[in-house]
């Protein structure tokens, strides 16, 4: 194994004209691991992946993908999977075609079979695309960055549009990515998904990083919660709570084991009925409604 960073990025700066989009970002994407690169809207993810996918050229900084610049698309390109919001396939070649297409733009071998498989579209391989439905459309553009297994795979908000079963087969996936050594660079607006599989996540908000780190570095700053319904005549909490619009309990707590057992023992003691009991980490969506606040 080799200690270069697959990803790594030093003062980036991206300005459209005087609009300063991406401000001094630095992070490195270790081989084999599982980055998140989140944000809130317009925080200049697309321009950045943009840029370490070789489509756009820095400001100022540099950037190196397996220690070349990505721009040197004839050494990188091969290496790396892109998954895009929309690939464009054309709507008159038919699945088959498409996935064939995807080894000659990418210059690597795969079975086309197999990669139908990967992707659950192997019962359609002579349907035109055009006669996709959106599920099935994503989960082409999804060939993109299975074929050939790539070392660097680029997944940008890949589980849109599809349904549950599509979601899980996509991740079940990406995990056996995972285990051939592939290195993921997930964007999405669905934290769960990012907070359930990243080993690191980069939290951008207008051009910086807000956070970046681990989920528990990210979400330690912030209180776990514990939230649950009272009935009207029940007896004072053991712990201080604050009540919420619709009437809620809420316990805001940095020690969610010992403060959740002394709650679930005092209503054991007092055969008091918690409804709707529900007690949990902090959540990435609470690292991002915070970001304005600190
Ligand atoms: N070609 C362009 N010309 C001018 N401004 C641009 C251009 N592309 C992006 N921007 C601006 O740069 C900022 C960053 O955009 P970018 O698309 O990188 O954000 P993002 O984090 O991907 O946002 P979102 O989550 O909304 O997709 C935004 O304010 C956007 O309006």
């Amino acid at each position: 194994m080799s200690s270069t960073p697959v990803i790594d990025v030093e003062r980036l700066n991206l300005s459209y004209g005087d609009f300063h989009a991406v401000k001094d970002l630095s992070f490195q994407v270790a081989r084999g691991e599982f980055y998140a690169l989140l944000g809130t809207n317009g925080a200049g993810k697309t321009s950045t992946l943009e840029t370490i996918e070789g489509h756009r050229a820095a400001t100022s900084g540099r950037v190196r993908v397996f220690g070349h610049d990505p721009r040197d698309r004839a050494l990188v390109r091969p290496r790396m999977g892109i998954m895009l919001q929309e690939s464009g396939f054309s709507p008159d070649l038919t699945v088959g075609e498409s996935v064939r297409l995807i080894g000659r733009l990418t210059h690597r071998s795969d079975r086309i079979e197999r990669v139908l498989g990967v992707v659950d579209l192997a019962g359609k391989a002579t349907t035109k695309v055009s006669q996709l439905s959106g599920g099935e459309k994503r989960r082409l553009d999804f060939a993109t960055a299975v074929y050939g297994t790539p070392e660097l795979v680029f997944l940008d908000e890949p589980t849109t549009g599809l349904d549950i079963q599509s979601r899980d087969h996509l991740w079940d996936s990406v995990d056996r990515l995972r285990d051939e050594g592939s290195t993921i660079v997930l964007t999405t607006h669905y934290l769960e998904e990012a907070q359930q599989r990243a080993d690191r996540i980069g939290l951008m908000h207008q051009g910086s990083f807000h956070r970046e780190g681990t989920v528990s570095e990210l979400t330690r700053t912030l209180p776990s919660t514990i939230r649950f319904q009272l009935p009207a005549d029940a007896l004072p909490l053991p712990l201080p709570a604050t009540r919420e619009p619709e009437g809620t309990f809420l316990i805001e707590t940095f020690s969610l084991q010992k403060d959740l057992h002394t709650l679930l023992g005092w209503a054991q003691d007092h055969a008091v009925d918690l409804r709707d009991l529900q007690a949990g980490p902090t959540r990435l969506d609470d690292v991002f409604r915070s970001i304005g606040n600190d």
